[in-house]
């Protein structure tokens, strides 16, 4: 069965099937478009993973898939050579079958910051707005969230999450190829994620309508971006870049954020982190061989980008919607 197919069966008898019946032209119209280019590569690569059943699968503590048998030396370095063609690898990290995929990101710390300030996701319809490669959505299911469903049109991470859906056929763990503009206001989920996303965003304020209109009544926000120091009227808009990164829009304070998550609406919110980001946890590696952070900061002075700017700090806020 393929990916849309899987996930339309999973939904037919549940709430949930309007609103996938509602987004299935859309991938429809995102398959016929990846039949292209480096789709068709990464498609082709997919296959040829190993049709192993794994014999364990940890999602609680790490994303690791183990088989019951070390795999030969020259099977192995055939896998790795495949994980490879999905470079660049920036979130994770992830082990497949004994390769440990050492990612830019190491995702699992911002993890480790968020999963201890939120309600439980044990039975709870989830979703996660920019996942990346699905690292996050996998550590959700290992939280036994009843179902999980990551968005993110970047093609490459679409097929990255692939690779290791492929082991986990049968688990309530989606991705759709898609932005939050393309999702109906439907007011299903029992809590929203949104880590990383809204600095990208040129409207955050209509950002943060589009999040809690996929928000159940008392459902739960974890909204995580880069902050500046500052008081309620502080916001930073940067030049053509921030860390080198285009698409960089608006960075607030955490007072200014706390305002617009009032005015949007939302009630019960709290400022539960604040970490300044390191290179520790985001740095070139094997898997990833572009620039990374230590190329983005001033190198006399790592309290800044090299384009002066404050470096990055991340805040992680909870909410509720009314
Ligand atoms: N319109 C859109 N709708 C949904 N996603 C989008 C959109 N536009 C871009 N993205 C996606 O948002 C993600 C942001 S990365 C955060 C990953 C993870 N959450 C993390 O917290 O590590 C952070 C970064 O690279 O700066 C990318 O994967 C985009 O493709």
């Amino acid at each position: 069965m393929n990916w849309k197919s899987a996930i339309y069966q999973a939904l037919i008898d549940t709430d949930m099937e309007p609103w996938i019946a509602h987004l299935m032209p859309q991938l429809e119209a995102w398959e016929n478009s990846a039949r292209r280019g480096d789709s068709t590569k990464w498609q082709q690569q997919l296959k040829q993973l190993p049709d192993i059943t794994p014999a364990s699968v940890e999602l609680k503590a790490s994303v690791s898939f183990d088989a019951d048998e070390a795999l030969s030396s020259g099977h192995r370095s055939h896998v790795k050579n495949v994980l490879k063609q999905f470079m660049p690898w920036r979130k994770g990290p992830f082990s497949l079958f004994g390769i440990d995929i050492d990612t830019e990101w190491r995702s699992d710390w911002k993890w480790d910051r968020v999963v201890q300030h939120i309600e439980t996701l044990e039975g709870r319809k989830v979703l996660d707005v920019g996942c990346g490669s699905g690292y996050h959505l996998f550590r959700m299911l290992g939280e036994k969230a009843e179902l999980v469903v990551g968005i993110d049109p970047t093609e490459l991470f679409f097929y990255q999450f692939s690779i290791f859906k492929k082991y986990l056929s049968n688990s309530p763990i989606h991705y759709l190829p898609l932005g939050i503009e393309d999702m109906p206001s439907e007011n299903r989920f029992d809590t929203v994620f949104s880590m990383g996303v809204l600095y990208h965003r040129r409207d955050p304020i209509e950002f943060l309508y589009q999040l809690k209109n996929q928000l159940r009544s008392g459902g739960q926000l974890v909204l995580e971006t880069i902050v500046v120091n500052g008081d309620i009227d502080t916001v930073l808009m940067p030049g053509e870049r921030y860390a080198q990164m285009r698409n960089v829009w608006f960075l607030p304070s955490n007072l200014a954020l706390k305002q617009w998550l009032e005015r949007v609406g939302f009630i019960d919110i709290k400022l539960v982190d604040e970490s300044i980001t390191t290179c520790e946890e985001q740095r070139a590696t094997e898997w990833m061989t572009n620039h990374s952070l230590a190329d983005f900061l001033d190198p006399n002075d790592i309290s800044l980008t090299i384009e002066g700017y404050p470096a990055p700090t991340r805040s992680v806020f909870t909410a509720k919607k009314k």
